[in-house]
């Protein structure tokens, strides 16, 4: 996987960030200027690839202390405006269960699977307030991982009430989680926002604007991580 890692490694164990794709990934190395403790590589879109990806940096590349899913998302209306950064208190796979007559059920309620990827609490509190601190609009709060982007506010409304409080939906965080707690490592998800989890409207997307926002994030969390 050396390939995919563009900072060179130290001996200490460095962080780890996994983006989906290679704008978002060049938006963190832009803030992380070249600091050797960081490495950057593609996740691709999805859990899945994402997983596998993980669990492939993870074993063939150098020692890692912590992993970083990171790159941009839809935000909940309430919750996160475009251009906020959210900090992941759990990740949440949000659409991993069955529907049933009664309604969604998830793969934990079902007694075979965990929705739930824990994340580490007290670094992602320390580095919300970092972010607070430096004066970037930040929300600490759970992002859903979904395999299809919401695309109608029924969708957006369900899935709002399904997870109470939830902040932000993307495509990997969950995927990157499951690998790195496989191999014992702590994980982070932290998201700029680009658009509005709800009906599809591509010309309200921010992306420039949530790819520059990463990049101050990630300018400000390489003091923190
Ligand atoms: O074609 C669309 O309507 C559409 C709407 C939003 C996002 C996409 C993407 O293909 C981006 C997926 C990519 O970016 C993350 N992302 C960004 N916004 C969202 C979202 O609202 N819901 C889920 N994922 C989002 C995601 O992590 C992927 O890596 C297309």
């Amino acid at each position: 996987m050396g390939d995919l890692h563009t900072t060179p490694s130290g001996a200490e164990p460095r962080v780890l960030i996994m983006t989906a794709v290679d704008a978002e990934r060049q938006a963190v190395l832009r803030g992380l200027a070249g600091d050797p403790r960081f490495a950057a590589a593609l996740a691709g879109v999805g859990p899945a690839t994402a997983a596998a990806r993980t669990m492939a940096a993870l074993a063939d590349g150098p020692p890692c202390r912590l992993v970083v899913s990171a790159g941009i998302a839809g935000g909940f209306a309430g919750a996160a405006a475009v251009e906020t950064l959210v900090v992941a208190d759990a990740v949440i796979a949000a659409d991993l269960g069955a529907e049933t007559p009664d309604g969604f059920r998830r793969v934990d309620e079902l007694g075979f699977g965990e929705s739930l990827a824990a994340v580490d609490a007290a670094l992602a509190a320390r580095a919300a307030r970092a972010l607070q601190a430096a004066g970037l609009p930040v929300r600490l709060g759970p992002v859903l991982t979904v395999s299809t982007v919401t695309g109608t506010a029924a969708t957006a409304m369900e899935l709002a009430a399904r997870f109470p409080g939830a902040a932000a939906e993307a495509m990997e965080g969950y995927g990157v989680a499951v690998a790195a707690a496989l191999r014992g490592v702590p994980v982070l998800e932290i998201r700029a926002v680009s658009n509005a989890v709800g009906p599809r409207d591509r010309s309200a997307w921010r992306m420039k604007e949530a790819l520059a926002a990463l990049e101050q994030a990630f300018a400000v969390l390489r003091e923190v991580l």
